[in-house]
């Protein structure tokens, strides 16, 4: 699903208009149909009144709609109208058809506003219309709205939300944001979630044939992208056509994580494994993951050089390797002889922010950073936004593929685009799930995914096996990196379409 800025959905509702052709008022009324459907899917009780907060512009002549709309399914609904200079067509055309019944205050002053904890509040003063930061009284209503309301329910963007570029000034803190046709850029980045709640997209039928042609580096990652990647499984296939992935894992005390790498890796369907581990990890790993084998260093407890990688599909290194000297040489002469396609994680990619070695990174690697690792590497960053900036420049850089790791994980290639995941849940926030998705991405590309390929499907994946897990028999807080991997069959069967 492509995400275009404010301006670009601005233009897109103007050629749909034009060309579908619909009157913008019948979009209107399109538009409060969706966020009512999925209004009442979420509060199908009427047992408390829904007070909508309007502004004079379209997303206050959605809040007009959407309060006879859901007045005329029984709720039981009180109107404040936010007076301003100007109102749009649309507006006033909606106010024309509120019913009578529907109580309708005038609000000049901030201080008439009256948020209750008892009601649900509506969202409808100010939506991606928003030219400038929220002051006066649009500021103050916003924050009585954060003080008093229990849930705020905003129509497409929270009031004062930016959906390109940070929110710097007050913005409403919705339960729930339900927006139109597409998530905005803002809703995936992790200091927005206060404003926008958890987020959900209403479909309008905007034009596809301007959505088609429209151009944006940004987009979040569907089902029916990722059924069209997957490969089914030959009929006579042998392990050989499935690749033979190196992992070089493990510590002394970190055992664990070559463990969950290697057990995620070869749950996801690679032809062989060999483990490279330090001698003291080899018992462990032999009882917990019987079908790889292992190669030893001849270090006991940490790792300091190379095994045979020859006909190698695949080569993953980091987790739980530590940063012992001689490991951080190995590191070195890997990314210098590179013989076969690199997966970096974890401290790989401490090392090399700390030697300062990421021009030494072969083409065509896939990194996989949480956001302390990525800090580590390109620094600091203000917000997000800048943040997305320097994933597109690193991926750029070292012609790499680079998944930052957390909620709506970011896939970044180094043509400048980047693919959002929309898989997965807080739960995934545990000791472990990273060095599962490293197996994840490591057993794809052996079996000749692409780098690309790998790396979406694997973020994809791994959150699906997470989500699926959760609803079946974990919580949030009980899901442990192991639960991932133990439903990888279940989420490849989903994936494809089979369940
Ligand atoms: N254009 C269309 O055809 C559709 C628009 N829709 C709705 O229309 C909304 C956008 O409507 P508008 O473009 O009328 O804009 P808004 O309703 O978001 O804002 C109204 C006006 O407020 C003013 N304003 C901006 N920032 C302000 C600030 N900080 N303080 C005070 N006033 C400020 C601007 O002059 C703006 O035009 C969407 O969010 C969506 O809810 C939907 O009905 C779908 C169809
Ligand atoms: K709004």
């Amino acid at each position: 699903m492509k995400i275009l800025n404010a301006k670009q959905i601005r233009e897109a509702d103007a050629f749909t208009i034009k060309n579908e052709p619909i009157a913008s008022l019948a979009l209107m009324e399109r538009a409060s149909t969706a966020f009512t459907r999925e209004f009442v899917r979420l509060f199908p009780k009427k047992d408390r009144t829904v007070h909508i907060i309007c502004g004079q512009g379209n997303n206050g002549g959605d809040g007009l709609a959407v309060a006879r709309l859901l007045f005329a399914q029984a709720y039981r609904i009180r109107l404040s109208q936010i007076i301003s200079e100007n109102s749009t067509d649309d507006f006033n055309k909606n106010l024309e058809r509120l019913p009578k019944e529907i109580p309708l205050e005038k609000i000049r002053f901030a201080t008439e506003l009256k948020v209750s904890p008892e009601e649900i509040t509506i969202d409808a003063l100010l939506g991606s219309g928003l030219n400038r930061p929220l002051e006066g009284r649009y500021l103050e209503i916003a924050e009585e709205i954060n003080e008093n309301a229990t849930d705020t329910i905003a129509i497409d963007v929270p009031t004062g939300f930016c959906c390109d570029a940070p929110t710097e000034s007050v913005a409403v803190k919705a339960t729930y944001t339900i927006s139109f046709q597409f998530p905005k850029l803002g809703f995936l980045l992790p200091e927005n979630s206060k404003f926008t709640g958890k987020w959900l997209v209403a479909e309008i039928g905007l034009h596809p044939e301007f959505i088609e042609k429209e151009k944006t580096p940004y987009t979040l990652t569907e089902a029916k992208d990722i059924r069209k990647v997957l490969r089914p499984r030959e009929h006579f296939a042998y392990k050989g056509d499935y690749g033979h992935a190196t992992l070089i894992a493990g510590a002394f005390g970190k055992a664990g994580a070559a463990v969950l790498s290697a057990k995620a890796c070869l749950r996801t369907g690679a032809g062989l494994l060999t483990v490279r581990c330090p001698e003291k990890c080899v018992d462990t790993l032999q009882f917990s993951v019987p079908e790889a084998m292992c190669d030893l260093d001849s270090e006991k407890e940490f790792l300091s050089s190379l095994p045979d990688l020859s006909k190698k599909s695949a080569i993953a290194v980091g987790p739980g390797i530590g940063t012992a000297l001689d490991t951080q040489n190995m590191i070195g002469e890997l990314l210098r002889i590179s013989p076969a396609p690199l997966i970096l994680d974890a401290d790989a990619l401490n090392i090399i922010a700390m030697r300062d070695w990421i021009d030494k990174i072969p083409e065509g690697s896939i990194l996989t950073p949480h956001l302390g690792e990525f800090r580590r590497l390109v620094g600091e960053s203000r917000d997000g936004f800048q943040r997305l900036e320097k994933l597109r420049e690193l991926s750029a850089w070292t012609k790499s593929v680079i998944v930052l790791k957390g909620a709506f994980s970011a896939i970044a290639t180094p043509d400048g685009r980047v693919r959002f995941n929309g898989t997965g849940n807080p739960g995934m926030a545990t000791a472990g799930s990273g060095d599962t998705l490293t197996g994840i991405i490591t057993g794809l590309r052996s079996q000749n995914y692409s780098a690309e390929e790998s790396a979406v499907l694997g973020v994809y994946l791994h959150g699906l096996a997470a989500d699926i897990a959760t609803e079946r028999k974990q919580s949030y807080e009980s899901l442990i990196a192991s639960d991932i991997t133990e439903h990888l069959g279940l989420a490849f069967q989903k994936a494809q379409h089979l369940r």
